[in-house]
């Protein structure tokens, strides 16, 4: 496994792989701190392409005024070990002034299906990242990249963005890896204090709540307000639970719909604040006709 700083290692390894290989470039952007479920990403990369690229790095542009952009969690050592027992061959771990060496005047913005959920309550969050994942693309070239549907709107907005800009690159959207009792994993639950953790669990719970309320609907005739208050009732039985959002939309479009009638996939999409801590989960379901 290599590790690299620069732009301008990272282009000389992949051609130099290029031009000795005709298998694939699979790619795992990441911002590190890596859990299990960053490893399913780089094991799946793995069984799919010839070279496994990963980047690691922390983008401010994807962060609000007052976010965690500083505290959030590195470590650098526990990532390349992980990195390296999924096989990766070459980590990408730019500095801040590698990535953005002058202000940046150029974003990428996708409109539409970054109006709510994350989009609406992070001002700016989805340019910062279809900007620096357009940027990744450019640099590493890859022929797959592989995200994870923890955060479904961000498989939409990438999804979208490669569409439209015609980028040769195919994204496969990965499942959520989920801790024993269900919680997603994620970089930020390391946050959490003890109780805030046990409570986390509404999340997972809400919306295993929400695919019974489906599976046992047996007109599979329902309205999204339905769903969207089952699951937030449920959310507000954990008292250090603040609801940053709770919303049921046509998934991957992230329309609102009124009823199941009208779709053929849903998501149910929330966002949960326990003290300063912001965590998103949600469930993606087909529409039984
Ligand atoms: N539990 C998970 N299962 C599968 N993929 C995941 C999971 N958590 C994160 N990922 C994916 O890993 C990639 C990198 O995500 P990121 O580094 O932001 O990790 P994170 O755990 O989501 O961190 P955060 O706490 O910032 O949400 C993204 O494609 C993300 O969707
Ligand atoms: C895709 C990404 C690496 C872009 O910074 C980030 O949003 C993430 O980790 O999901
Ligand atoms: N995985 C999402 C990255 C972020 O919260 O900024």
């Amino acid at each position: 496994m290599e590790v690299v700083q620069t732009i301008a290692e990272l282009r000389a390894r992949i051609k130099t792989y290029r031009r000795n290989n005709d298998q694939t470039v699979g790619f795992v952007p990441t911002m590190g701190f890596l859990h299990d479920g960053h490893a399913s990403l780089l094991q799946k990369a793995r069984s799919q392409s010839g070279l496994v690229v990963l980047s690691i790095f922390v983008n401010p542009l994807q962060f609000g005024p007052g976010e965690d952009f500083e505290r959030y969690p590195r470590n650098e050592e526990q990532d390349l070990a992980v990195a390296e027992a999924a096989g990766v061959d070459i980590v990408f771990m730019p500095s801040v002034d590698e990535m953005y060496p002058t202000p940046t005047r150029t974003t990428v913005s996708v409109s539409e299906v970054t109006t709510r959920l994350c989009g609406a309550s992070r001002p700016g969050h989805f340019d910062g990242v279809a900007t620096v994942v357009s940027k990744l693309f450019h640099m590493v070239q890859p022929d797959q990249a592989f995200f994870g549907l923890k955060d479904a709107q961000q498989v939409a907005v990438i999804e979208q963005m490669v569409q439209d800009l015609n980028l040769p690159v195919e994204i496969v959207p990965c499942p959520t890896l989920r801790e024993k009792d269900g919680l997603a994993m994620s970089s930020r639950n390391v946050y959490l204090s003890v109780e805030e953790r046990q409570q986390a669990l509404v999340l997972s719970q809400s919306l295993q709540q929400a695919k019974t309320f489906i599976d046992n609907n047996v007109s599979g005739s329902f309205t999204s307000e339905e769903l969207q208050r089952l699951v937030s009732k449920h959310i507000q039985t954990a008292p250090l639970a603040v609801i940053d959002y709770v919303e049921v939309l046509s998934y991957p479009t992230l329309e609102p719909f009124e009823h199941s009638h009208s779709i053929t996939t849903l998501i149910v999409a929330l966002a949960v604040k326990f003290g300063k801590t912001r965590l998103i989960d949600n469930l993606i379901l087909q529409v039984r006709k």
